[in-house]
């Protein structure tokens, strides 16, 4: 799949709702109820990272949950992604960008959302092929300003950015021009997890869809 089509997929993802949660789970035995809650308050479209120990397992048992579109976050590597692809994940997410990853999505057929930050950045993405992908981490490169300037002489390329976003400023971005949708952990927080508290994910998960 080329690096164009995998764009148009993970674009096509990041309009089904105004966020991606992003998750890390750590315990097996709660992802399946965890997922239903997101996908019951709106949110189909579910980041889990690469993080921790019970991921890999937890994106098999998301993605059974009706509605909902489970990837993989932090792959870094290609053996990230061969592990991601075959656990079920429907797409990828990095922080960054390497050709040994362009390569590896590409074989796999597995839509990636590279990250990038820097006009450079950015432009040697948008040369592979990628006009749809992460602004990471998106509060400390300078937040919504720092976005809104590259849309001057980026204007093709859209952004999913995430880290540092929260429900104070998602709006921020949301309402900039080359912003489809934002990621964040807020809505599935660990302690609610822990506590298996589904019915404040859900609820937060339903604010977050009115958040566009
Ligand atoms: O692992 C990754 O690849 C990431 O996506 C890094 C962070 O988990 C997200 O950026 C979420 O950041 P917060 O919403 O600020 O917690």
């Amino acid at each position: 799949m080329t690096p164009e089509i995998q764009s148009q997929k993970t674009r096509e993802l990041c309009n089904l709702a105004p966020v991606i949660p992003v998750i890390v789970i750590k315990d097996i035995t709660k992802a399946e109820d965890l997922a239903r809650a997101l996908v019951a308050g709106g949110l189909p479209v579910l980041e889990v990272t690469l993080r921790s120990d019970a991921a890999l397992d937890s994106i098999r048992a998301m993605s059974r949950i009706e509605g909902g579109h489970v990837g993989a976050g932090t792959v870094l590597t290609p053996d990230d992604a061969k592990r991601a692809k075959d656990a079920g994940a429907k797409f990828a997410v990095s922080p960054g960008l390497t050709d040994r990853l362009i390569q590896a999505c590409s074989d796999l057929d597995l839509p990636l959302l590279p990250g990038a930050v820097t006009a450079s950045e950015v432009m040697r993405a948008a040369d592979a092929g990628y006009d749809m992908l992460k602004f990471f981490p998106a509060e400390a490169v300078g937040g919504a300003p720092a976005l809104k300037s590259l849309a001057g002489p980026l204007p093709k390329v859209s952004f999913c950015p995430t880290g540092g976003v929260s429900p104070d400023n998602a709006r921020d971005y949301l309402s900039l021009p080359n912003v489809v949708c934002v990621g964040g952990s807020w809505v599935a927080t660990d302690a609610d997890v822990t506590a298996e508290n589904w019915s404040a994910i859900e609820a937060r998960a339903r604010t977050a869809t009115a958040l566009r």
